[in-house]
């Protein structure tokens, strides 16, 4: 692959994993605030985390349809670069997100097929960066980091982005240089691939996949 593709590593929960991360080059790490999710932290516990990021890392706050005194809460107690909302929030709420708290904003964008593809459009009218992630499927409990990929031929060819994006949904070690190829994405953002059990991140593999994007 030609550049360096930057590399987000989600749902972090214990220092080891964070080091991994960090020691391999990571440019964002992220923590899940979001009760249903086997990666949810509680604020104080991200920010002891938060404390071992060195500059230059950017430290993601992943939240859910969150309202402003669950935000007030984490953002008092939490040291954050980024807020990535991973819910139903309208183009309305991330500016308004993006207008209180002063910090950039990624939003999601689920996708299953072409239909999908016009929040792109939508969102980039207020969002600091767009995260293009697999669409959960009906009943999840989770909008988001369930192992699933989206068919990467739909962004295949769509040359002008009017915000910077990071490719998520599903990616491993072994499929990300393909995504990429695929994708033309420069960021890509991974949870369950580099994990060894729900919620439970694998040093090695986080390292394996971001070798893999050198
Ligand atoms: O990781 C979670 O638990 C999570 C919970 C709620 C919303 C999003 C979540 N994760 C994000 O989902 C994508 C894809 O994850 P995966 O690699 O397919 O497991 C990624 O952006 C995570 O940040």
């Amino acid at each position: 692959m030609s550049g360096e593709i930057s590399v987000k590593i989600c749902g972090l929960t214990a220092p080891d994993a964070l080091l991994a991360a960090v020691d391999a080059g990571a440019r964002y790490v992220g923590f899940v605030f979001f009760p249903k999710s086997p990666r949810h932290l509680e604020p104080a516990a991200a920010r002891d985390l938060a404390s071992q990021v060195p500059v230059g890392v950017a430290k993601v706050a992943l939240t859910v349809d969150a309202t402003d005194a669950e935000l007030d809460r984490l953002l008092e107690t939490v040291p954050l670069d980024m807020l990535q909302l991973h819910g139903k929030e309208s183009p309305a709420r991330v500016a308004e997100i993006r207008s209180r708290y002063g910090l950039p904003v990624m939003k999601a964008i689920g996708i299953a097929d072409a239909a999908d593809l016009a929040a792109i459009d939508l969102y980039s009218d207020v969002a600091d960066q767009l995260l293009i992630d697999a669409k959960p499927p009906r009943n999840a409990d989770l909008p988001g980091g369930n192992g699933l990929a989206f068919d990467w031929r739909l962004l295949a060819g769509r040359k002008y982005w009017r915000r910077p994006w990071m490719l998520a949904g599903g990616l491993t070690p072994d499929n990300v240089v393909e995504a990429v190829r695929m994708t033309g994405a420069r960021q890509v953002d991974v949870s369950s691939g580099v994990e060894s059990a729900p919620g439970v991140k694998d040093p090695a593999r986080i390292e394996a996949f971001i070798r893999a994007t050198r």
